[in-house]
């Protein structure tokens, strides 16, 4: 059990709870091959059956960290910083961004966008959910869409969610991980005839690296 008074330092954004930390390539979207350092935040109550970080749902079993902490070592590696989770929008961005942007940072976030949005970002990955779906606030200043397909009505998805991002949003199609096998020909095929869409890929999976 945490007390209240960390409760509190949680709830204002000045601790989170902090699953794990790694300095990696960004696999995903317009920033792969990018070297950045990844905070994933726990905590999220979307539930996509698929999620590839089902241990990051329960923030409970992240121990809440100091943000004065994650900046300080973070920035040891590396001033590009992806913040994703858990869903990292459950909590108060501001204190952390505003932290890194003080030591120059450029700031990444990975966001289902499906609650307020809070930080300072250089760059939005708005990946959104069926299940949960995205608050209208964030389409407007969303760099890239993500949308993840599992089945062919993704596609049909995919669609209703890009009609809401702004024009110079970048559009992308990412395979469901367990599922590309099946989805990669349907992404490929669905690229070529509409090709305001690119293909993403989850590519440190296959490079081995976290
Ligand atoms: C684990 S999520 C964390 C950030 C945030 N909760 C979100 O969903 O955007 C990071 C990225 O991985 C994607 N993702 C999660 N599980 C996946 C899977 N099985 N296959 C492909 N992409 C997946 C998400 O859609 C998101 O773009
Ligand atoms: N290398 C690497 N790139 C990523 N891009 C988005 C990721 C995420 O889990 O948010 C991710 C991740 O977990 N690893
Ligand atoms: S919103 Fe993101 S972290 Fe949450 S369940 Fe979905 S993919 Fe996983
Ligand atoms: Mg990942």
């Amino acid at each position: 059990m945490i007390s209240e008074e960390t409760r509190e330092l949680v709830d204002r954004g000045v601790m989170l709870p902090l699953m794990e930390e790694f300095y990696t390539i960004q696999g995903e979207g317009f920033h792969k091959g990018t070297a950045a350092y990844f905070i994933r935040i726990g905590g999220c109550d979307v539930g996509c059956h698929w999620c590839d970080v089902k241990e990051s749902w329960d923030a409970e079993v992240h121990p809440p960290t100091p943000i004065g902490q994650i900046v300080e070592n973070a920035v040891k590696y590396s001033k590009t910083i992806v913040i994703t989770g858990g869903e990292p929008l459950t909590w108060d961005m501001t204190e952390l961004t505003g932290n890194l942007k003080k030591k120059g940072c450029d700031i990444h976030i990975e966001t289902s966008g499906a609650y307020d949005l809070s930080g300072t970002w250089d760059w939005i990955c708005l990946s959104p959910k069926k299940i949960k779906l995205p608050k209208d606030e964030i389409y407007p200043v969303a760099n890239e869409l993500k949308v993840i397909v599992f089945n062919k009505h993704d596609l049909k998805f995919a669609e209703e969610q890009a009609a809401k991002v702004s024009e110079n949003c970048i559009l992308y199609l990412q395979p469901e991980w367990s599922k590309r096998e099946e989805i990669i020909p349907l992404i490929v095929d669905y690229v070529m005839a509409n090709p305001k869409w690119k293909v993403s890929l989850q590519t440190h999976k296959y490079l081995n690296i976290p």
